[in-house]
């Protein structure tokens, strides 16, 4: 008997790279069904609203919204749902505050970024314009082809016939890592720090475990396309993405956990399908899971053996530490006049990954005023933290250890905000354990990093899995972490899921 199927293609979970995945199928003209487990569309780009203040969950720093090239992947998926976002361009990517009184502030402007770096470490200019020239090459080659799925032949013909040095380009830069890019034009150790923490900021890890394409993506688009914050919050990128795939007929369904994946019997005879925290069953063709890796294998394929792929895939990559997070309200007075919406705060290199080592802050209201009360700003304080930090805690000795996190946190940023503590109006604090509770992430991980000396981004899984049918976006499949990394991975799923329905 023909198995029933409620529809082509079930999406598990609404982050953006489900997002772009369904809305990616049901302009081709597949049924999708998204299953969120939370209140709203997003995932770690999602937002809360506190006290008057309108605070991103995670990610704030916003790359593909450019207005052209091919790597403008948010605005193109908007696009393909007829919506699109007003956004705010920001002048200054980061703002450095590195040991040894290192200030480096990152404009949008290239030649600017790349003078005042120099005049800091003048004995490398040289070798300071070679290497963000290298990484300006890799860029050029991924904004000159269309960027769909890597596992459908059909378009690695199409893309290679049409620009064929730049595929070669791209599969030469695809083993390697930043930090031999860098160690070929840069010797002084403080400026291949410097590096490593222009990676580990958005990787988490050093240069020498950074992709080079990645690494050519962040430090180029953001004198390209630019870092744009979207007007109202980085939350309207998915309100837009999941009212755009209503209008294109598809369906997403709120406070639907997913707590089993149903794969293909052997027999083919039944469907894939999942199965709700409700009870409810639901069947299509297709499954997509944008839940991490090893939430879909370990958590959802419950009765599944974990596949050999998977497990030489563990040995490579490990779960990256997850955030402590400070969401803060302060009166304006707070920010000194002229405050770049970015920052980055380390006082000791040996300190760069350690728990709660680097410290990243964000102020968006600096960009757009209405996310907070007129008067105020939001200060989104954050610092890599490990489960293990806020385990086996009784509940009392957890509220004692994130309010003392904090207090130590805010005292550090005294450092760039000197009247930070006496402007405080607001304070929420996030640990490892809420991303893990929020989210649905294993560990409240940020996403997966090499265990070792990668092969480039050689090592990261595609969206074909080994279970038929059973495909996996985001994070944790190939480029990696990043809104305009996974909303990559939702276009090449998407593309790959239509080609194997007959779609495109
Ligand atoms: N740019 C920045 O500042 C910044 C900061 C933090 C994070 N990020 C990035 O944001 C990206 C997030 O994108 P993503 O698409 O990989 O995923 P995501 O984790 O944001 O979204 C996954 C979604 O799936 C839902 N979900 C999980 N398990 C489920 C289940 N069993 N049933 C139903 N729903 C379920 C979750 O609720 C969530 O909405 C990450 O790549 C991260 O790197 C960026
Ligand atoms: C045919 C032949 C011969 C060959 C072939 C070859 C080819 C074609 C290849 C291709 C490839 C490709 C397409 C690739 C792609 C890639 C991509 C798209 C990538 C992307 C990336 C992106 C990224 C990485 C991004 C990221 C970002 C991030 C992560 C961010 C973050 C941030 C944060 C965390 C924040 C911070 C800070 C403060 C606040 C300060």
């Amino acid at each position: 008997m023909q198995q029933r199927l409620d529809a082509d293609v079930i999406v598990i979970g609404s982050g953006i790279g489900g997002l772009v995945t369904a809305t990616q199928l049901a302009v081709k003209g597949a049924s999708v069904i998204v299953l969120e487990r939370y209140l709203i569309a997003g995932g770690s780009g999602g937002y809360f609203e506190r006290n008057g203040y309108h605070f991103d969950v995670g990610a704030s720093m916003i790359f593909g919204f450019g207005d052209h090239g091919t790597t403008n992947l948010l605005t193109r998926a908007l696009a393909a749902v007829h919506m699109q976002i007003e956004t705010i361009p920001d002048p200054v990517q980061i703002h450095y505050h590195l040991p040894n009184n290192l200030e480096i502030e990152v404009h949008r402007d290239y030649e600017q970024f790349i003078q005042e770096l120099g005049d800091r470490f003048p004995h490398e200019r040289e070798g300071i314009r070679k290497f963000y020239d290298e990484c300006w090459k890799i860029f050029n080659c991924l904004n000159a082809i269309e960027l769909l799925s890597l596992e459908e032949w059909r378009y690695l013909m199409r893309v290679f016939f049409q620009n064929p040095f730049a595929c070669l380009g791209l599969a030469a830069y695809l083993p390697q890592n930043v930090g031999d890019i860098a160690r070929k034009y840069i010797s002084d150790g403080e400026l291949l720090q410097f590096i490593d923490m222009e990676c580990y900021c958005w990787s988490v890890v050093p240069a020498e475990r950074t992709p080079a394409i990645n690494g050519g993506m962040v430090f180029s688009d953001r004198h390209y396309g630019g870092i744009n914050y979207p007007k109202g919050g980085v939350g309207k990128i998915a309100e837009k993405l999941a009212e755009g795939l209503g209008k294109a007929g598809g369906e997403i369904r709120y406070g639907a956990r997913v707590t089993e994946i149903i794969p293909k019997a052997k027999s083919e005879q039944q469907a894939i399908g999942v199965k709700l925290a409700n009870g409810e069953i639901l069947y299509a063709k297709k499954v997509v899971s944008n839940a991490t890796r090893w939430d879909t294998f370990s958590n959802l394929l419950k009765s599944e053996p974990l596949p050999n792929s998977e497990k030489n895939w563990r040995s490579r990559y490990q779960q990256s530490p997850s955030f402590l997070s400070l969401h803060l309200g302060v009166e304006a007075a707070a920010i000194p006049e002229g405050a770049a919406c970015h920052h980055i705060l380390l006082e000791d290199w040996a300190d760069m990954e350690k728990e709660q080592g680097t410290i990243f802050v964000s102020i968006p209201t600096l960009l757009d005023p209405s996310l907070a009360p007129t008067g105020y700003h939001i200060v989104h304080t954050f610092t890599p933290s490990w489960m293990q930090e806020w385990q086996d805690l009784s509940p009392a000795a957890y509220e004692e250890k994130k309010e003392l996190a904090a207090k130590k946190l805010c005292d550090r940023l005294l450092a760039i905000f000197p009247k930070l503590e006496a402007c405080l109006d607001y304070q929420e604090i996030g640990t490892p354990r809420s991303h893990r509770r929020f989210l649905g992430r294993s560990n409240g991980t940020y996403g997966p990093i090499p265990t070792g000396k990668p092969w480039g981004l050689l090592g990261m899984p595609f969206n074909r899995t080994s279970v038929p049918d059973l495909y996996c976006v985001g994070d944790s499949t190939f480029p990696g972490q990043g809104l305009n990394a996974v909303a990559f991975s939702g276009f090449a799923c998407g593309h790959l899921v239509a080609a194997t329905l007959g779609l495109v």
